[in-house]
């Protein structure tokens, strides 16, 4: 729900040679620097652009593009270190001020705009208007991310859940159909992990799964996705990778988890996983890619455990 904007407009501003607390009333006739117009029209307008989009890069744009017609300055970077957020529009200059954006209610993060020059005061003035009026669509896009991320991931972890699996898996496959490139998707289960539940409980069964994740994200390239694809099941999907790329990736991984200790009551416990690994063929779809990768990971799981296969589609791809 949308604060309203007199509600929202408390901006503290930590930059060179100003350092305060600005409250700005809303409707009030700000004049710009050059004293033509006033900055109210400016504020209303670029209110009216911003309220257009939920989307957050979007929005970033448009602040720019209208903020910097009457302010001089290259470009912004935004910062949101507890949503793990950090976004740019422009360049980034020698010459800075930062604002740290806080409603009465919410903590939005950080912006920086950057320049050539230094900011003169007027300049500063009518950004720290400007940017009260960012405030409320910053908030309202914040929140919309926040409820798009929550219903994609799994909620103990952290990973993808098995929604964004799909349809992430769907897209890639269509992207490498498209323009021929490789995909290779891993199936990782946790070996006996019913006993460690039954043993150790089941909050250690849930850190083991956590720990899991940490250690499976840490691991892999930025671009690697990890999701929970059930109870104690991950998939991890591997971006342009061919198979031998793929069966590397699954050695290292399980040479990781095997390496981890987690912390439980009887003393620290050492875990295995099973990885079954497969590699896009023309006729794949994406059941058809999990299930050979599946059916890889059962068969290292019933030769006892710890280890990793590749399943060949009809083609005995690679
Ligand atoms: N702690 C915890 N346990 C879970 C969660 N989801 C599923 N499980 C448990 O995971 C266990 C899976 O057991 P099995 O399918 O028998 O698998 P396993 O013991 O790993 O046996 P293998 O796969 O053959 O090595 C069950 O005990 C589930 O209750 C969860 O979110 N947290």
């Amino acid at each position: 729900m949308a604060m309203p904007l007199s509600s929202a407009t408390a901006v503290e501003i930590t930059t060179q040679g100003r350092a305060q607390l600005t409250l700005l009333p809303a409707a009030n006739e700000y004049q710009l620097p050059d004293g033509n117009k006033p900055l109210s029209q400016t504020r209303y307008r670029l209110l009216t652009k911003l309220q257009t989009s939920l989307d957050l890069n979007t929005i970033l744009s448009l602040f720019h593009e209208e903020s910097s017609a009457l302010v001089d300055y290259c470009g912004l970077v935004y910062v949101n270190e507890t949503m793990n957020l950090q976004l740019s529009v422009g360049d980034v200059e020698l010459h800075s001020c930062s604002y740290r954006l806080i409603t009465q209610r919410d903590n939005l993060g950080e912006i920086v705009l950057y320049h050539q020059a230094r900011f003169s005061e007027p300049d500063l003035d009518t950004i720290e208007t400007l940017l009260s009026t960012l405030l409320c669509p910053l908030r309202n896009a914040l929140q919309y991310r926040a409820a798009i991320d929550a219903s994609t991931t799994d909620a103990l972890t952290g990973a993808g859940n098995r929604l964004a699996m799909m349809a992430d898996l769907d897209h890639e496959l269509n992207l490498a159909r498209r323009y021929q490139h490789d995909l290779s998707v891993l199936v990782i289960d946790i070996d006996r992990f019913k006993k460690i539940n039954d043993t150790e409980g089941h909050a250690t069964g849930d850190t083991v799964l956590k720990e899991m994740v940490r250690l499976i994200t840490k691991v892999n390239r930025n671009t690697d996705r990890v999701y929970r694809y059930g109870g104690e099941e991950f998939v991890v999907l591997l971006s342009k990778t061919d198979k031998y790329g793929a069966l590397v990736i699954a050695e290292r991984l399980r040479e990781a988890v095997a390496g981890l200790r987690v912390c439980a009551d009887t003393g620290s416990l050492s875990i295995t996983i099973s990885i079954g690994a497969s590699t896009f063929t023309d006729s794949d779809t994406t059941e058809g890619l999990l299930k050979r990768a599946d059916k890889a990971m059962y068969e290292i799981k019933n030769k006892g455990g710890n280890g990793s296969a590749f399943k060949p589609g009809d083609q005995g791809n690679v």
